[in-house]
């Protein structure tokens, strides 16, 4: 069997939180077999004597790796996001250690865009209200508060991938859309941009949130900002818990004067399905909850799970750190005659002639090398003749400023 950095059967993966098969598949069909593939997330203590020994990590939203968990994530390499929100893990404290995290920036985009429309549409008619009603033996059969969504203006906070995907659904519905977003972007279709949150809460019949959980947005809607919305506004919330303050949400909602809500996120979300969910919103007629699931469609998944899947696969097999979330990019041809060592340093001068003049003292020529920097750390990925792999690695151990380096032994034996 070819040699890579680690017999691949030791190479140990751990993947968290239902993460789909089509994953466990990808890596299984990359020759890696030490899989440990669990429905849930893990508590933090748990997670700790886990992490130990594995090399690569999947979770999805709700595992959160910080500080405290990469310390003790000694062989950690690489860390898969099987989702678009990166903000459960620390990026820096991985950045630090040499840990290169890849997510899934587009893969639940639609899945997303299509369940606020349809939250959208449902609000409007004043479903969740009447369908409660019926349940219960009620028949609230009126015209009251319902409206149609054709004329109706669409807000939208946060103009990305998701923000931009409904806008072009609505507007194929008859919405008008206006977004605000703190970059200037172009708007799909008829959508137009307005300059602040103020305007966009004060003319729109329907808002909806598809920002990152960044500080700049954490609790960025509360009371002031609830109080803007027009009167009879509805709210849609499938970004991040910690955006919106949920208690004036709750009493906006309760005193009528925002007309209804659809959540999928929230400041506290129970650890897995056994645990009770917990919130001010429960029991409000006129609010659609949903258990974080804007993403979970067997589509997205399945799509997600190989897509992670590769690049950590990637990453392991050549050093390709391409759409990695913190690390320097850098596409790399493959090395069938040479070995490659991968140096991942902080990115100060003189790490790089200390490089070179290590690797020439021990009489190590270089056949290729590529060097990626961003403003932490510096990435050189060095080939070199098959010679000189262990030797190559112990010299480059020795230079200072080394966070991690690694050797990936030729794919071909010879
Ligand atoms: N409910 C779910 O299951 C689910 C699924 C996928 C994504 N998400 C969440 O949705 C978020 C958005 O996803 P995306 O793929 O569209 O991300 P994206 O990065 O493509 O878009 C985010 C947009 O928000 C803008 N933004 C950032 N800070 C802002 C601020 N303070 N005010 C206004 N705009 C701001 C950015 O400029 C960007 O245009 C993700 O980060 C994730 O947290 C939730
Ligand atoms: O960031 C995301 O993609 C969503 O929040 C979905 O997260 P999940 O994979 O935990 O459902």
């Amino acid at each position: 069997m070819a040699k890579t950095s680690l017999d691949k059967s030791k190479i140990k993966i751990l993947l968290l939180e239902g993460i789909h098969q089509s994953a466990v598949d990808s890596f299984h069909n990359a020759g890696y077999s030490n899989i440990e593939h669990l429905s849930t997330s893990l508590d933090e203590d748990t997670l700790i004597e886990k992490i130990r020994d594995v090399h690569f990590i999947g979770l999805r939203s709700r595992t959160q790796l910080n500080e405290r968990v990469f310390a003790a994530a000694e062989k950690l390499v690489g860390v898969g996001c099987f989702c678009i929100g990166t903000n459960q893990v620390d990026l820096n404290a991985a950045l630090a250690r040499g840990i290169a995290v890849f997510n899934a920036p587009y893969s639940n985009t639609r899945s997303v865009a299509e369940l606020v429309l349809a939250e959208a549409i449902m609000l409007l008619r004043g479903i969740p209200e009447k369908n409660a009603r019926a349940h219960q033996g009620g028949w609230l059969k009126s015209a009251k508060n319902s409206h149609e969504a054709r004329g109706k203006t669409l807000g939208i906070v946060g103009y990305g991938s998701i923000g931009a995907q409904l806008s072009v659904l609505a507007e194929s519905l008859g919405f008008h859309v206006l977004y605000y977003d703190v970059i200037a972007k172009l708007g799909m279709g008829n959508a137009s941009q307005v300059a602040s949150l103020d305007e966009l809460f004060g003319r729109s019949d329907v808002v909806s949130l598809h920002v990152p959980d960044v500080p700049a947005t954490r609790w960025m809607i509360g009371e002031k900002e609830i109080a803007a919305l027009k009167p009879g506004a509805i709210f849609i919330n499938a970004s991040r818990g910690s955006v919106v303050e949920i208690e004036p949400l709750a009493a906006a909602l309760k005193a009528g004067k925002v007309h209804g809500a659809a959540v999928d996120v929230f400041p506290v979300e129970p650890k897995g399905n056994a645990d009770e969910f917990q919130s001010p919103l429960r029991g409000l007629e006129n609010v659609i909850l949903t258990p974080h699931i804007g993403g979970s469609t067997l589509e997205a998944q399945e799509n997600i799970g190989v897509e992670v899947a590769d690049k950590l696969v990637t990453y392991s097999d050549n050093g390709t750190t391409i759409t990695s979330v913190n690390f320097p990019e850098v596409a790399l041809p493959a090395h069938p005659d040479k070995h490659r060592l991968l140096h991942i340093h902080n990115n100060v001068p003189g790490v790089m002639s200390e490089i070179n003049r290590v690797l020439s003292e021990n009489g190590i020529n270089i056949s290729g090398q590529y060097l990626q920097t961003n403003a932490a750390v510096g990435y050189v990925v060095m080939d070199v003749d098959k010679a000189y792999g262990q030797a190559a690695l112990e010299a480059l151990k020795q230079v200072g400023n080394t966070l991690k380096v690694r050797v990936l032994y030729s794919s071909h034996n010879s």
